[in-house]
């Protein structure tokens, strides 16, 4: 890629095209347990990219509603050699949040929730565990970590603070809108969307304007519908093989992780491929 580098992040890269253009380029590595693995998923680049194009067109007439938009320009016109996993996009002056929505207790949440009942400033139910439905949807913003971190877990007050008040209600709004749609197309596939995290810019008219790639198993938690059991970590639609492997592998999830083998390459590709199929009813290619 000839482009200037302007960001890389474990298994992505921007790239300025100029013309207040970015290229954002979906590479064939994927992370598990917080390590970027050795071994490249083939086409998990093409397919995420592919994805991330799908959604931006089936959230449009939500983002319509609010007012916004996407920054999608192009995912056609992009260089040859990263054809089908690159999308042109409009540079954005991005927010300050991360704009995280959860439809399942999962994760940090479940972490943050046994010991204070909440996460952050939104109360949850009693009783609830690893895994469990919540009642609604919340919106449980982040700040966007250093490299290497996890991002924090701020309450809505901090929002405010960072972006304004009628901003901040706008990015809650907005946020739990797409969120349900995007969990209302996932459940008809037999996915349930667990949660996934949004970033938004200001376009140059300073309108809200919705970034990155958007509800990707990369950017989301992406559950087989009918393997739910909640009471223990829900199998990830995509990286199981691959985090049950490296589990079996006794990789100590601290030391440089193992190569895959063929056959957990392959079946993980094909997970990618068939979360595409079953989310857009059309055939990958
Ligand atoms: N439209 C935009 N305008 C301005 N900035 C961004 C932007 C910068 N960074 N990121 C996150 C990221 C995306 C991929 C690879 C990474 F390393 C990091 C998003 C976008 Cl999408």
């Amino acid at each position: 890629m000839d482009l200037p580098l302007v960001a890389r992040g474990k298994v992505r890269e921007v790239y300025d095209a100029g013309d207040d253009r970015l290229l954002l380029v979906a590479s064939d590595r994927i992370s598990a347990y917080d390590h970027v693995l050795p071994t490249p998923i083939p086409d998990k680049g093409r397919v995420l990219t592919q994805l991330s194009v799908w959604w931006f067109e089936q959230l449009t007439p939500v983002l319509s509603a609010f007012g916004a938009t996407h920054h999608l320009v192009s995912a056609t016109d992009v260089p040859a050699g990263v054809a089908g996993r690159a999308m042109l996009v409009r540079r954005l002056d991005m927010l300050p949040v991360e704009c995280v929505a959860r439809g399942y207790l999962s994760g940090s949440g479940t972490v943050e929730y046994s010991r204070t009942g909440s996460i952050r400033d939104v109360t949850l139910p009693p009783g609830l565990v690893e895994g469990s439905r919540l009642p609604e949807p919340v919106f449980t913003p982040s700040t966007k970590a250093e490299v290497g971190e996890h991002d924090e877990a701020i309450d809505f007050a901090r929002v405010v603070s960072l972006v304004g008040a009628a901003r901040a209600e706008e990015l809650r709004e907005l946020t739990l809108a797409l969120y349900r749609r995007g969990a209302e197309v996932a459940a008809g596939a037999g996915i349930l969307l667990a949660d996934t995290k949004f970033e938004f810019g200001l376009g140059a008219d300073g309108g809200l304007v919705l970034g990155d790639e958007v509800l990707t198993p990369d950017s989301s938690r992406f559950w087989p519908a009918s393997s739910w059991a909640p009471g223990a970590p829900q199998p990830s639609f995509d990286k199981q093989y691959v985090r049950d492997w490296l589990t079996s592998s006794g990789w100590d999830r601290v030391s440089p992780p193992p190569e895959l083998p063929d056959d957990v390459v392959a079946a993980t590709r094909e997970r990618y491929v068939a979360a595409y199929e079953q989310l857009t009813g059309t055939s990958f290619r």
